[in-house]
């Protein structure tokens, strides 16, 4: 069998979300071999940089799964976008299944890599929904970060078997007793169960297999009863369509099979079925507990329900749970540096949502920027991603507003949730119609040495911090304690510096994670630029009121930088309603571009009011102010900073 899965391997090609090239199926492995005692489904799960992606590549290593690789390489098999290599982060959960011997008898290991961004905790909780068990992974000079603490339970509502793993205990720096006592006072875990790994060097990762086989219970299902099986995951392949990743709770599945959507109710035909080994690897059938793909003629990714259960078509079984949809809780609008490009863009966008199902999408214009796509992520990380694979994938000039989180306005006979400052109520509106403005916000944990407390405390007051608590996670020696600080903060807080200042006020030693926790009501207002008296749309903000003076003073300050001189003077103000709040002015000047330039340089000259002509093209009037699209680029891209 293992011959037959690595021949296999060798000839199919990478699964790729970019790219795609013709596909000849191998000849298709057989699985009836592997009956759900021979079976395994984990995940790993771990703070961001604990080590995950390096321990899955040693485990697809140590199993044959994949070559051993060359030393000084530092690509990782399952990370596999642009953007992941680049920024180190795993964004979208992938899936590879091995083959491992113990006492003679094969075992098939799934493993279902995760994500380790408080933005993605989503893509997270829907891994490990095909799991039995996960691998909790702590860096062993780190200790317990805030989303180890999250990540473990998730695993335990899900009544996932734990294998505690204290990783990178290579570091000089690692102190694998400490932390072992930190995971039994804050999880409760039995040292003796805690297993002691390099996932760099491969020490110990021997005893990881070992752990998963022993450990973690086989999948229950039966071969006899109706079909049913798990949607967790799809993507998109250009020539076959949309790819689902299942999860076979009983039955058996196989090419050929005539199935149906629970959620949707429509019918397929499977025209492939096979395993990811990592790569796409056909197989005869898919048996209970097995996990895998299938291909069967689904065009729109829409039509994949996460969660969904799928069914033989005409027999009937009792759905699985399913999943809360992802909830998109930052807001931006995308539009092209060119307004020509927007059918492009559009295009673009739309291919790319067809692999990150979490984002949600529509249409939006703007007077100022003309055409646009408004975008809901899980996050601005994921928001960050996202614009950053439109750049690399598809070539997108662009320009992202500020992003804004979903207020919602209670007015006295409806409640309306708001995701653009544009459509906030203004403050006659709101004065008059409106009863409440409420706002996001979230539960956010902070863990931090005991030095950076003081700091930590700021940090949250002066975002606005509510209902602060804390307590030790260990005892530790005076100076290395750490401390867990709880706090409600509003969202809006966070979706601009929060995080930078985190890492910068701790010397990068607290670590960060959230939960939603419901709506509260907040004294908000939307703020308006106005450029020689005429409010520019996209510019619009909501702010709260204890700190529109500044917020105010440092949009016209950056507005005054960015805006060309015009040849008048033109007053830059930021307004709440009737009230200006802040301005500056821009100086009147001639642009006269050939001003500088004498005698013979005619082409020189012609070449000046050639540029000047593509400027012009580029021009936005706002008002009586021209404004080139690329001065709201800068303004976009220096918002964060601000
Ligand atoms: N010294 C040492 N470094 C390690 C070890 N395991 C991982 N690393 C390094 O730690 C960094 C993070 O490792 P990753 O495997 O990318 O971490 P990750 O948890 O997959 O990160 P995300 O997928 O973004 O959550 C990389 O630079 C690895 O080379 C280890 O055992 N020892």
């Amino acid at each position: 069998m293992l011959v037959q899965l690595a021949r296999a391997t060798l000839r199919v090609r990478w699964r790729c979300f970019s790219t795609s090239s013709r596909w000849q199926a191998p000849k298709p492995v057989a699985m009836e071999d592997f009956t759900s005692d021979l079976i395994r489904n984990f995940s790993i799960i771990a703070h961001i940089d604990h080590g995950k992606s390096t321990l899955a590549d040693r485990l697809l290593e140590l199993t044959g799964t994949i070559k051993k690789k060359e030393v000084g390489k530092n690509e990782q098999v399952l990370d596999k976008l642009k953007v992941e290599r680049e920024r180190g982060i795993t964004v979208k959960a992938q899936t590879a299944s091995m083959v491992h011997p113990v006492n003679g008898k094969n075992h098939i290991l799934n493993l279902i890599d995760t994500p380790g961004h408080v933005d993605f905790s989503w893509e997270v909780s829907r891994s490990l929904a095909a799991c039995q068990g996960a691998l909790l992974l702590v860096d062993a000079s780190q200790g317990v970060q805030a989303q180890t603490i999250s990540v473990f339970h998730i695993a335990q509502e899900r009544g996932l078997k734990i294998i505690p793993v204290l990783n990178k205990i290579d570091l000089p720096a690692s102190q694998p007793e400490r932390i072992a006592a930190q995971m039994q006072s804050t999880f409760g875990t039995d040292p003796s169960e805690i297993l002691q790994i390099s996932a760099k060097t491969g020490a110990g990762v021997d005893k990881v297999l070992q752990a998963i086989i022993e450990r973690i219970p086989p999948p229950s299902g039966s071969t006899t009863d109706p079909l049913k099986a798990f949607l967790f995951d799809s993507f998109y392949d250009r020539y076959r369509g949309v790819i689902s990743l299942v999860a076979v709770q009983n039955g058996i599945l196989k090419k050929g099979d005539r199935i149906a959507s629970y959620h949707t109710r429509k019918k397929y035909e499977v025209t492939e079925v096979g395993i990811m080994h990592p790569e796409e690897t056909p197989a005869t059938s898919l048996y209970p507990g097995q996990v895998g793909y299938i291909a069967c003629n689904m065009k729109e990714s829409s039509e994949a329900h996460i969660g969904d259960t799928l069914h033989r078509a005409g027999v009937s079984v009792d759905p699985m749970p399913g999943f809360k949809p992802a909830k998109a809780m930052v807001y931006a609008g995308i539009f092209p540096v060119d307004s020509a490009d927007f059918p492009k863009l559009e295009e673009s966008i739309k291919r790319l949502v067809l692999t990150d199902r979490s984002v949600t999408l529509q249409r939006e214009s703007s007077t100022a920027l003309g055409q646009g796509v408004r975008l809901g992520f899980l996050g601005t990380l994921h928001m960050d991603v996202f614009r950053q694979r439109l750049e690399d994938e598809h070539d997108a000039n662009i320009i992202v507003t500020a992003p804004t989180v979903p207020y919602k306005v209670v007015y006295r006979d409806k409640e309306v949730f708001v995701s653009n400052p544009t459509e906030f109520p203004d403050a006659v509106e709101a004065a008059s119609k409106v009863k409440e403005i409420q706002e996001p916000v979230v539960r956010a944990s902070i863990i931090m040495p005991e030095e950076y407390f003081g700091e930590m405390m700021d940090l949250c007051f002066s975002h606005r911090g509510e209902e602060l608590e804390h307590r030790y996670l260990d005892a530790g020696t005076a100076s290395s304690a750490r401390i867990m600080l709880n706090c409600i903060l509003p969202l809006s807080e966070i979706v601009t510096d929060f995080f930078d200042q985190l890492k910068s006020r701790s010397s990068g030693f607290a670590s960060f994670d959230y939960e939603e926790a419901g709506y509260r009501a907040s004294d908000l207002a939307k703020m308006v630029f106005l450029l020689n008296g005429k409010p520019v749309d996209a510019l619009a903000l909501v702010i709260h009121r204890s700190k529109e003076d500044e917020i105010g003073r440092v949009w016209v300050k950056k507005l005054v930088k960015v805006i060309p001189r015009q040849q008048f003077e033109v007053p830059i103000q930021a307004a709440v309603g009737k009230k200006i709040i802040a301005r500056e002015t821009l100086k009147a000047y001639r642009a006269d571009v050939t001003g500088g330039l004498y005698g013979g340089h005619v082409e020189r000259k012609m070449k000046q009011l050639e540029l000047q002509k593509e400027g012009k093209r580029r021009m936005k009037r706002m008002g009586t102010v021209e404004m080139p699209q690329e001065a709201f680029f800068e303004i976009m891209s220096t918002n964060k900073k601000a």
